[in-house]
């Protein structure tokens, strides 16, 4: 992997005409082939870089092809979580998430409303369709943040039934960190940055594990969705595609683009974090998820940097004459007001209104 420090921070490289025309068109995300980059073929990463810069400050989101996961990780991944949303309703509630984000989350238990991003979409006022159990990275009860009870650095719940889960999950997440790494570089070129820029902050990486089931409802109403519209959290978000539609991103023109189906592919997304870094050069793209003509699932991957990473602009992404748009902080202290503008499960008024319909619902 070409990560020289001293390597030309303003490369010259332009986004290839293909890139240009997908997003020119706005039809389906463009698709970028890692394979080259990945067998370190010379000016891989710089065309790479160049591809990513003109996606994330257009649309935000692609796809990715030759990632080098092995597709059998990912099948797994997916027969897992499908059997994970099989387990009986009185188990999954026994891990229910609360004080920290690490469990499971019944359909229609919350909403996703984020405050932060209400002005440029579509507001939803409907309780989500879908339901999850969100898993953040493996930790040992002996780790100083589980000890001191740190929020959502808690251990994992892992379903009892299903002892097989948790081996697979751990494989693909692994695989996925190990991939997330590989890209930081072509993040950092792409931002004009030195290849290795970002290596400081991904030292003991965060993430997090959305497995997701998205059950075809039947009384869909006006404003409601399987996962309302969002921007994620992340640095950046890895989402193996899945054959059964629902997933919409927003263009610049502010359309929802359906996003098709590419086998193999892995969609690659921006995140706030990212968004923040850039000083908002790379967008954290509004996406959403609506009612699934079948049972659809997702085995979502949000890779963010070490707790205690600045995650404040980056001095050279404020361009002459602009402000810093964000402040210096660490990640964990945007993570955890982040996940509270989202979730508001911990919201006894909210839960109130919602507690029984999401406990009796069928997924
Ligand atoms: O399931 C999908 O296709 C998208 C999921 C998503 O946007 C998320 O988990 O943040
Ligand atoms: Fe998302």
């Amino acid at each position: 992997m070409p990560t020289s420090a001293s390597e030309k921070t303003d490369s010259k490289v332009t986004a290839s005409a293909g890139v240009r025309a997908s997003i020119a068109d706005c039809k389906d995300l463009p698709v970028l082939d890692l394979g080259p980059y990945l067998a370190d073929a010379p000016g891989a990463l710089e065309q790479l870089a160049s591809d990513v810069k003109f996606i994330q400050e257009n649309l935000g989101f692609f796809a990715i092809v030759n990632h080098g996961i092995p597709q059998s990780l990912i099948d797994e991944a997916f027969r897992q979580t499908e059997k994970l949303f099989e387990i009986p309703m009185e188990e999954k509630l026994k891990h229910r998430v609360g004080f920290h984000h690490q469990g499971y989350l019944p359909p229609k238990s919350s909403i996703l409303k984020s405050c932060a991003i209400m002005e440029k979409i579509a507001v939803n006022t409907k309780k989500d369709t879908n339901a999850a159990w969100v898993f953040m990275r493996n930790r040992n009860a002996d780790d100083p943040k589980v000890l001191a009870n740190v929020r959502h650095r808690g251990l994992n719940q892992w379903p009892d039934s299903l002892p097989e889960f948790k081996k697979a999950l751990d494989a693909y997440v692994t695989a996925m960190e190990q991939l997330a790494l590989k890209l930081l570089p072509i993040y950092a070129r792409a931002l004009g940055l030195p290849a290795d820029y970002f290596e400081s902050m991904f030292k003991t990486p965060e993430y997090y594990l959305r497995c997701a089931y998205y059950h075809p409802e039947e009384g869909m109403e006006e404003g409601q969705y399987a996962l309302a519209p969002h921007s994620d959290g992340s640095f950046l978000t890895l989402l193996p595609m899945t054959p059964v539609p629902g997933l919409e991103v927003m263009t610049p023109s502010k359309e929802w683009l359906k996003v098709s189906y590419v086998k193999g592919a892995l969609i690659v997304n921006t995140g706030q974090v990212l968004n923040r870094l850039s000083n908002d050069r790379f967008i954290a793209t509004p996406h959403r998820v609506v009612n699934p003509p079948m049972k659809r699932y997702g085995v979502v991957f949000f890779f963010y940097p070490d707790d205690d990473a600045n995650v404040g602009p980056i001095p050279s992404c404020i361009g002459p004459g602009e402000k810093a748009k964000y402040d210096s902080r660490s990640f964990y202290d945007f993570f955890v007001p982040y996940l509270d503008d989202l979730y508001h499960y911990n919201d006894p008024n909210f839960m109130k209104d919602v507690e029984p319909e999401g406990v009796t619902s069928k997924a």
